[in-house]
């Protein structure tokens, strides 16, 4: 997947910023109408189960874009079939017991096979029209290598390399399970990320404030557009602080590809697996100075790479060569939302709320992330809407 420039990427990008932003707005409306309809005024919605909705739509139209529809039947099934293997994450490990002929095993595995059926169709149909497109475009300079998906960038790499002598085309079942990949890299990582930074708002007012006023300087009375996000560093900064605290994924793996010895003298041999504790990284007060435990977004007020006092201490999407393909997607998905919601209300924690950060396989809140939402007097009308126009500079691949 690692075969894109910023020269596809960032329109990919600007393509989706109104369909996230439609869908953010969608979500703030129902909380609205549910705050209209207590007598209090205001609403206490879980945003760990909310944002599902945003960070599913758009990974699906990453993924999927003109084939919408059809993706979102698929994802659907694999979000079922996620939220099983969550429930048996929770559970003793019976050697086994995941062969076992059981109601659940029956529907997992039923799902499973419908997931791979429905991509391998659309796989197929997609594959003809490139080829089509294609052979269209054969001594034409029609630019067919410019994507408008995921699934389109795969497709026409696999188109490419067919036409290559030397290289191999990508197997469908290879692209089935990147499909998997995406949905599973990318939907719960960025609801998580989404949840911590809301949570975060809440329990920082003045943090919040700072963020809102951002906001309506930047945007006015409209909702973000594609040119207002790169304006808003405020965000950017409570986002990256938000991804320090929290990271979503709390480590990652490498295998040492040869002997290496450290500078401390300490060996590690070829094969050695090696865990980067991300989360522990991030906490480390050894980079991040006495306060680093602390809620501070202005620690990032000069750049990500210059926050800490080791330029690699900052790592909530890995780093090198298998860094997450995903991350300016999901940073997108947390500016765009946090920009819709603080236009439109006052965020504060429930008394309902414990904070209790919790692994299972990624950082959960516990007990859910129950926050009360007091919608602001003066309300962005329903006809505003993330707009698109040309912006400049590629700036979403920026880490503020
Ligand atoms: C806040 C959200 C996210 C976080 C914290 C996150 C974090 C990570 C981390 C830590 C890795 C491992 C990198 C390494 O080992 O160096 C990774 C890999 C990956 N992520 Fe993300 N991710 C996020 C969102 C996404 C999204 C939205 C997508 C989908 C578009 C995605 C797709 C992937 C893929 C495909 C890989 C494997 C890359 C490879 O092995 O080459 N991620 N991510």
């Amino acid at each position: 997947m690692n075969g894109w420039t910023d020269g596809d990427v960032v329109p990919f990008l600007q393509r989706l910023v109104p369909h996230v932003g439609r869908s953010v707005a969608a979500l703030a409306e129902k909380w609205r109408e549910m705050a209209a309809a207590d007598g209090s005024g205001e609403v206490e919605v879980d945003v760990a189960e909310w944002f599902q909705e945003v960070t599913e739509e758009a990974i699906t139209r990453a993924t999927f874009g003109g084939s919408y529809n059809d993706g979102r039947v698929v994802f659907g099934m694999q979000s079922q079939l996620m939220a099983f293997a969550s429930e048996a994450f929770r559970k003793v490990l019976v050697p086994g017991y995941r062969f076992m002929p059981t109601k659940k095993n029956w529907l997992s595995w039923k799902l499973d096979r419908g997931i791979r059926r429905n991509l391998t169709r659309l796989i197929g149909r997609r594959s003809e029209e490139a080829a089509a497109a294609m052979k269209a475009a054969e001594g034409e300079k029609a630019d067919t290598g410019s994507f408008r998906d995921l699934l389109g960038l795969m497709i026409n790499a696999s188109q490419r390399t067919t036409r290559a002598p030397a290289a191999k085309a990508i197997p469908v079942h290879d692209m089935v399970e990147e499909c998997k990949t995406l949905f599973f890299a990318g939907k719960q990582t960025t609801t998580n990320l989404l949840t911590w930074a809301t949570v975060l708002l809440a329990m920082h007012p003045e943090w919040q404030e700072r963020a809102r006023r951002e906001v309506l300087d930047v945007c006015g009375s409209d909702d973000p557009s594609k040119e207002h996000l790169p304006r808003l560093k405020t965000l950017g900064m409570i986002i990256n602080e938000t991804l320090r605290l929290y990271p979503p994924a709390v480590a990652t793996i490498r295998r040492a590809k040869a002997d290496v010895r450290l500078s401390d003298g300490c060996m590690i041999p070829r094969d050695m697996e090696l865990l980067i504790p991300i989360m522990a990284i991030h906490h480390d007060a050894r980079h991040w100075g006495q306060d680093a435990a602390q809620f501070n977004p202005a620690r990032f007020a000069g750049g990500a790479a210059r926050a800490a006092k080791h330029p690699l201490a900052f790592i909530p999407f890995g780093l090198g060569a298998r860094m997450c393909v995903g991350q300016n997607l999901a940073r997108l998905e947390a500016k765009l939302t946090m920009a819709v919601l603080l236009r439109r209300f006052q965020i504060r924690t429930s008394p309902n709320y414990v904070h209790a950060p919790t692994v299972l396989m990624l950082l959960y809140p516990q007990y859910g992330a129950p926050l009360i939402f007091r919608p602001l007097a003066s309300q962005p009308s329903a006809a505003d809407s993330t707009t698109s126009s040309s912006c400049p500079r590629p700036e979403f691949l920026c880490q503020d």
